[in-house]
Order: C-alpha cells, then structure tokens, then sequence
C-alpha cells in the first residue's frame, strides 16, 4: 500500500516514519538499573542447632538416628545459624502426609503454597514499592519466579491483585528455575527495562521448600542436605532505565548480562513435582564443578563490554548455594576469605532461599555501601546458579544513589 500523503485526511500521520524509528523511540536512553529492594520471610524461625529435632520430630522419623546425626554433622558445616519456613508443627499435624515422600500429597502443596507464597511475595513487593517512592499502579512489567507455581492462574495473577498493580500490567511467571530464578528474572528485567521506554519492572522471587518438605530415607542423602540447607523467602527488586531524578534512587546499574550452561553437568541438580512432593538431587560435585566455570563466565561477561577487570577489585553478590561453594568460588579466584561477607551474611541468617537467596544479597550489600558510602566500590558482579548446571552472571556498577551516603 502507497503511504497517504499527510494532508490526505486529518487523521493520517504528520509524517511517514519508518518502523526503525518508532522502535528507537521505544528504546530507553540508559541502562537497566535496580531501584528499590525489598525481602520477606514467613514467621517460623529455627534455629540451625535446632532443625534436627524439629525435623525429625514434625516427620516422626526418631527411629533412624543415624541420619539425624548425619543431618546435625552437614547442620554444624552449614555456616547456617537460622532460617525461617512455613513448615511448623501445626502445618505437619493438619498434613501429617507431608511426612511420607510414597504417599499422595502434591495437590495439598500446592493449594498451600498457591497461597502463601504470593502473599509472601506481596510483603516483599509492597517495601521494595514504599522504598521506590512510586504508586504501584506506575509498575508496567512483573515478573514472578518460583518453583511452588504449578497452577493457573497462577501467583502472578494473585501478585497482581494483592499489589494493586494496573489491569494492564505485563505479568510473565518463571518457573523451576531453582537457585538460579533471581538471576534470570534480573536479567529479563533489564531487557524489558532498556527496550520499554519508561517500563518499571517488578521482579519478585519467592520459595518455600513447603513443596519439598518430607521425611528423611535411608539412601537418600539428597533429603537430609536440602533439609540442611534450604529455607523460604521472598526478594523483590524494581527495576528501570533513565531514573527520574527527584523520585527514583538508582542502586546498581546492570551494565551486562549473560547465561552459561555448564558442559556434561545435566544431571547434577534436578528437581521435578512428583506426587508426594518435589523431588530433588543435588549431586557431590556441584561446588567444584561452579568452582571450575566461573573464572570464564566472567571473562567473557567482561570481555564482552571490553571491560578489564580484577577480580580482588570487585563487589560479589554471588548465590551462598553451600558455604563450600562460597568457599571453592573464592579459591579459584584468588579473593580474600571477605570478599563473600554478603553472601556467607546471608546464608548464615536465612540459609539456601533458592532463587530468592541472591536478592537478599543484593540487599545486604546495599545495606552495606550505605553504611560505608560505597568508598573504593565501582564494578561488581551478581552470580547465581542452578539446574541445567546454569550460571547466570550480570555485571554490576554502583548507582550514583548509594555513593557518598
Ligand atoms: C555445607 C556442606 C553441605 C557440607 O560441608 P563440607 O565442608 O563439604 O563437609 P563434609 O565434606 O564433611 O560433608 C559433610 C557431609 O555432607 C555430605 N554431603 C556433602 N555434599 C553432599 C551432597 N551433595 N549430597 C549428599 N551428601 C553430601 C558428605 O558426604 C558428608 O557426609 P558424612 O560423611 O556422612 O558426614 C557443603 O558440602 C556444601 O556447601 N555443599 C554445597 C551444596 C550444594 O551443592 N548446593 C547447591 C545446590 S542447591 C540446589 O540445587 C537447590 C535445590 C532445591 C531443591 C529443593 C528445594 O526446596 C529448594 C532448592
């Protein structure tokens, strides 16, 4: 069809523009940027010298006390103190089915957790919101990540309304992306940022390990470590371009992402909904084989911005997976036993969230550049990692709201 002149009829266009400019025109001028963090955590809290007891009592498994020492020998490794959960003894004595993997549970689950966890990432959401200075209904993107989501509508929808977003917001839900969920919703929260002009996205995380929670069998060690590791949270970040400079507080820039995919590692973790809950491995030699992939994820994230970087000068928000894949991480990159102090903060005070786990270190590093004015701080690097085995890594640079606080 021939274009019509522009005097053709009132409600022609002033001028013919090519799609290659209304799509510039789309695009923001800035990076993506992170705006706002808030975290949530249910109201249970055990105390690591605790969690054998109260494992073993909620599953009514006393009778096998060689796994309850084994659990209490990886509990006292852990570098865990705390974490918190929606499994008590009133959610176990409502469900006592919860105890037996063979049985038939999943539907129970999910019901729970359908509720519980977009609640939970509501409280989250609702303080990174209060924290951003914005209404709600200014959110154009959402993202929710969680493995409890095996329903639809889903938590997205529930999110949603709870938050009293607009009718017109833009909801996409990940789902079992495990330990790995906070950096990939990041990641496709700053492509939707930098390609939406104005888009203001909420990402928000949220697991409980409701959906995995069983008791221990012989021969099974991948139930007493997850017992000895995981915990529920929530994690919300928002994220934009082009900050609006009286309202908005720029944190961290996202001046790179990117996702690897570790070669022969398919079944090191695994995780799939079964009919007594999720099911899960997580195999010996997942800390050695992230100890031996990171060094080139970052060298191609940061040769790719032709960035020359020292790895003892950066900032780390790296996903505590286990204190060992902390402690391997920093061994092969030659960095000082503090430069994971967020992270080791982290797990220490809420254990292994999974995909939420990396927002809570985000924030604990941001609590920390306050406190200090971010002195020395520029380049830094968010990791997280999971099933597949995935390595998502973005690329970080102190945003001008955290310097000189
Ligand atoms: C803190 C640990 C667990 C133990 O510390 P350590 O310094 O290695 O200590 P040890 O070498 O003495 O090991 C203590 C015990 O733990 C056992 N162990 C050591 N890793 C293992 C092992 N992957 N398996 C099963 N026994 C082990 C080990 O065999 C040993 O057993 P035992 O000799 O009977 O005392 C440490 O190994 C560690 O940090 N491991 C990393 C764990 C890890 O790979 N995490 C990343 C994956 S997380 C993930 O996939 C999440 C999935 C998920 C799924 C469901 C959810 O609800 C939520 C999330």
């Amino acid at each position: 069809m021939a274009p019509v002149p522009a005097t053709a009829a009132a409600a022609a266009p002033a001028a013919v523009v090519s799609t290659h400019e209304i799509r510039r025109a789309q695009r923001a001028d800035g990076p993506a940027t992170v705006l706002a963090i808030g975290t949530a955590n249910p109201e249970t809290c055990v105390p690591q010298d605790e969690y054998a007891d109260f494992y073993f009592r909620v599953t009514k498994s006393e009778h096998l006390p060689e796994l309850k020492n084994k659990l209490r020998r990886i509990c006292n490794k852990s570098g865990i103190e705390k974490r918190f959960m929606f499994v008590n003894d009133d959610v176990m004595e409502a469900h006592p089915e919860f105890a037996d993997r063979h049985l038939t549970s999943l539907d129970a689950r999910v019901e729970i957790v359908s509720k519980v966890v977009p609640e939970l990432a509501a409280a989250a959401s609702a303080k990174a919101i209060a924290e951003w200075g914005r209404p709600a209904t200014d959110i154009t993107h959402l993202i929710f990540s969680t493995y409890s989501g095996v329903k639809a509508p889903g938590g997205d929808r529930l999110l949603a309304s709870l938050l009293g977003l607009r009718p017109t917001v833009s909801r996409t839900v990940l789902s079992l992306h495990g330990c790995y969920g906070g950096g990939r919703a990041l990641q496709l929260a700053k492509e939707l940022a930098e390609n939406n002009r104005g888009a203001r996205v909420l990402v928000a995380c949220a697991e409980s390990t409701l959906i995995a929670f069983y008791g221990p069998e012989v021969g099974c060690n991948d139930t007493i470590i997850g017992q000895a590791l995981f915990g529920d949270g929530s994690g919300a970040v928002i994220v934009g371009a082009d900050p609006v400079g009286a309202v908005e507080r720029p944190l961290f820039e996202m001046a790179f992402a990117s996702q690897a995919t570790v070669p022969d590692s398919e079944g090191a973790i695994t995780m799939q909904h079964k009919k007594g809950g999720m099911d899960y491995h997580i195999g010996g030699g997942v800390p050695e084989m992230l100890a031996g992939s990171i060094e080139r994820c970052l060298a191609d994230a940061f040769g790719a911005i032709g960035v020359a970087a020292r790895w003892r000068d950066l900032f780390w928000a790296v996903h505590p997976g286990g204190r060992r894949i902390l402690d391997l991480i920093e061994e092969a990159l030659g960095l000082d036993n503090g430069a994971m102090a967020a992270s080791r903060q982290v797990l220490r005070e809420y254990g292994n969230m999974s995909g939420t786990t990396v927002i809570f270190v985000l924030n604990e590093l941001r609590r920390r550049f306050v406190a200090d004015g971010a002195e020395g701080a520029d380049w830094g690097a968010l990791m997280a990692f999971g099933p597949g085995v995935t390595v998502e890594t973005i690329l970080l640079r102190v945003g001008s709201g955290l310097k000189g606080n």
